[in-house]
């Protein structure tokens, strides 16, 4: 620890030599364990290159090569620097980490993120064990001995974030944290303890001896449960003059071992935690790319873990994600550090894919070239579940996935479009929408038996450049093969990107606001013809299919089961009711999304306070509320959200 201390490079520690990008990636080559050694021999390549433009200036940027047999293009990665494997972590703390230290004491907030395929070196990089301290303990020490001369108090959350979760560490009961944004964009995290550090040793017993930072505290049922582990530093100090409490933070972050899902394909629930799990690096990084191109809009809002970092990540703050990279041949960490690099690079590539073309004007596409190639099996679930979502969701007769930005996530539920279909409907699309998002990824539908047997091929993966799998730069083909007597041997297209960029806005009011009571009175009238003695069956299988009605074919097997659940007046009731209850809902939203303030405090739980949220939120992305777990973020429970809806709905018979 006496090296934390120690100053060898002043010019190099001072606060001037923060970072030439916003958001800093630098690499780390993990030593070779005794086992890792064992298996290298004399003629072991060197597997990492390193090329420096100047040798030990950290402010100049490095390329990254890999030796590998199974990667035939061996372009390097560039990176904002790269330490090697003889460079101590002593090293990056004084060069990277230290300059942090000083800024959040000076009140500021900083990140750093260790990412990594597994064994790469991250939970050591970032908190070492007892005998040798990592970089957050190297942090703290510091934190600490400066903190007390200058009156500020520490203290310490710790936290996990497990597929889109966020879990509290130092409450015996993990609660849940949510996730608020204050007025001026401060994040307010509810249910996160916070536990006052006054010396090394108190930190040690939190971090190390309490054990739940080792172990995930969820219970989920799968072979290895993935999540990403969160320690914030909370530096607090008396404004005198302000007569408040200022309050910085540090967080470091251990993501969850970044691997490719394609090779953990064993049924739908890895498949899923797998995509849930890398989304959250897929955001991130779509963050980290906005943030280094300057762009207006940054995706904090798609995953818990950039929500989480919102305020630490972006404007004043500074942040470092460290990608730890394995010594020996691991593809998932070509996979990691393909994906990484390309979120320093600032200039958007638009896509070139000719169907998208007129729309797409503004995505920004990876700059690979993914072909079908190995055809992976999937389980027969699997295959039906991706089936069933595809045939519900069909666009054209062939197709290509495309996503959105550089590395997408889910769309799911922003389609407005969607506003008629059965949920079941509704739901496959949306569990389709996240296997399109999430590199092809499986998603647990329940087996819907009246969908027939397919034999789909989750196709594609020849790549030039060594394995990035980003759903969103990839082009991804889904071959589907005998599915009806009808079948087609089509690729089908679903594309998550072009359908929130078909969606129509729904009509406003010539002022630009929506009428809610239009709208409602318009599902109002919906909700009395369910009661008519002649239910309109062709004219609503027109609706059921009004996103994609000039794509589906009629005889597909989700259109004869739609007709025979409207064979029985019940089934036609409770469809049609499942309908109108979607569609109430996303009147709602887009009523949240677009009414002005006074019109938002007439609705029942919404003050002056919440309007204000609602405005500011909308001020920072358009069109805020795509589900109403959104409307969680600006303070309200899930019970109270229920009740709202009950009353609108009420209202519909006043
Ligand atoms: N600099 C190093 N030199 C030698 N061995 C190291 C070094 N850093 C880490 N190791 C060893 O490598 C192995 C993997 O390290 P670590 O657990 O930190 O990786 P990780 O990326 O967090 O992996 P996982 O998330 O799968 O646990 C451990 O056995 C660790 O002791």
């Amino acid at each position: 620890m006496a090296s934390v201390m120690a100053d060898p490079d002043p010019v190099k520690v001072s606060k001037g030599s923060i970072p030439s990008t916003k958001v800093r990636i630098i690499g780390k080559i993990k030593g070779f364990t005794d086992q890792e050694s064992q298996s290298l021999n004399q003629d072991s390549k060197k597997w990492i290159t390193v090329k420096k433009s100047q040798e030990n200036d950290s402010s100049s940027k490095v390329m990254v090569s890999f030796e590998s047999q199974s990667t035939s293009r061996k372009d390097p990665y560039e990176l904002d620097y790269c330490y090697e494997q003889d460079e101590d972590i002593d090293l990056i703390y004084l060069r990277e980490i230290r300059p942090m230290v000083l800024e959040v004491l000076d009140g500021g907030n900083a990140s750093v993120i260790a990412l990594g395929a597994r064994g790469s070196g991250k939970t050591c990089t970032i908190q070492g064990s007892q005998g040798k301290p990592g970089l957050a303990v190297m942090a703290m020490s510091e934190i600490l001995s400066k903190a007390m001369k200058f009156g500020k108090s520490v203290s310490v959350s710790l936290y996990e974030v497990i597929q889109e979760h966020a879990y509290d560490l130092l409450d015996p009961k993990h609660p849940e944290v949510q996730i608020l944004e204050g007025a001026q964009g401060k994040i307010h995290f509810k249910g996160l303890s916070q536990v006052d550090v006054k010396s090394i040793q108190e930190f040690h017993n939190i971090y190390f001896s309490r054990g739940s930072f080792q172990k995930s505290v969820q219970k989920i049922p799968t072979e290895k449960t993935r999540c990403h582990k969160g320690l914030m530093i909370h530096v607090s100090s008396e404004d005198d003059n302000l007569k408040a409490k200022l309050t910085s933070k540090m967080n470091f972050i251990d993501l969850a071992d970044y691997e490719d899902p394609r090779r953990n394909i064993k049924d739908g629930t890895i498949f899923t935690e797998s995509s849930r799990t890398n989304k959250s690096l897929y955001t991130l990084l779509n963050v980290v790319y906005a943030l280094n191109a300057n762009e207006k809009r940054v995706p904090y809002r798609e995953s818990k873990l950039t929500r989480i970092l919102q305020d630490s990540l972006g404007g004043t703050s500074h942040a470092m994600m460290l990608m730890c990279l394995n010594p020996s041949f691991c593809q998932d960490t070509v996979c990691a550090i393909s994906l990484v690099s390309l979120s320093r690079r600032n200039t958007k590539q638009v896509s070139i894919d000719s169907t998208n073309r007129s729309r797409s004007s503004a995505k920004v596409k990876m700059p690979l070239s993914i072909k079908s190639g190995k055809t992976p099996s999937t389980s027969l679930t699997m295959k039906k579940q991706i089936a069933s979502s595809m045939l519900s969701s069909t666009k054209e007769n062939s197709s290509i996935l495309r996503g959105r930005k550089l590395f997408d996530e889910e769309k799911s539920n922003n389609s407005k479009q969607l506003r008629s279909p059965p949920e079941d409907i509704l739901a496959r699309k949306s569990k389709l929408l996240q296997v399109v998002d999430s590199e092809v990824t499986a998603f647990s539908l329940t087996q819907d038996k009246s969908i027939p047997d397919v034999n789909l091929a989750v196709e594609p993966m020849e790549i030039d450049t060594p394995l990035p799998i980003s759903p969103n730069d990839m082009t991804i083909v889904l071959a589907e093969k005998d599915v009806s007597p009808n079948s087609r041997n089509d690729n089908l297209d679903v594309s998550p990107g072009r359908l929130g960029e078909e969606n129509v806005p729904l009509k406003k009011n010539e002022d630009g606001a929506p009428s809610l009571t239009e709208r409602l009175r318009e599902i109002s009238n919906n909700l009395r013809s369910l009661s008519s003695s002649t239910p309109s069956r062709v004219k609503f299988l027109e609706n059921v299919v009004t996103p994609c009605s000039n794509h589906i074919d009629p005889k597909t097997p989700v259109m004869q089961r739609a007709v025979e659940i409207y064979h029985s007046p019940r089934g036609t009731f409770s469809n049609r009711s499942s309908g109108v209850k979607h569609s109430l809902v996303q009147e709602y939203l887009t009523f949240l999304n677009s009414a002005n303030k006074e019109e938002l405090k007439g609705l029942k739980g919404i003050g002056e306070k919440r309007a204000n949220y609602i405005l500011e939120r909308r001020e920072e992305t358009p069109e805020p509320f795509k589900q109403l777990d959104d409307l969680q973020d600006i303070g309200l429970s899930a019970k109270q959200i229920k009740g709202m809806m009950k009353q609108v709905a009420g209202e519909l018979f006043n």
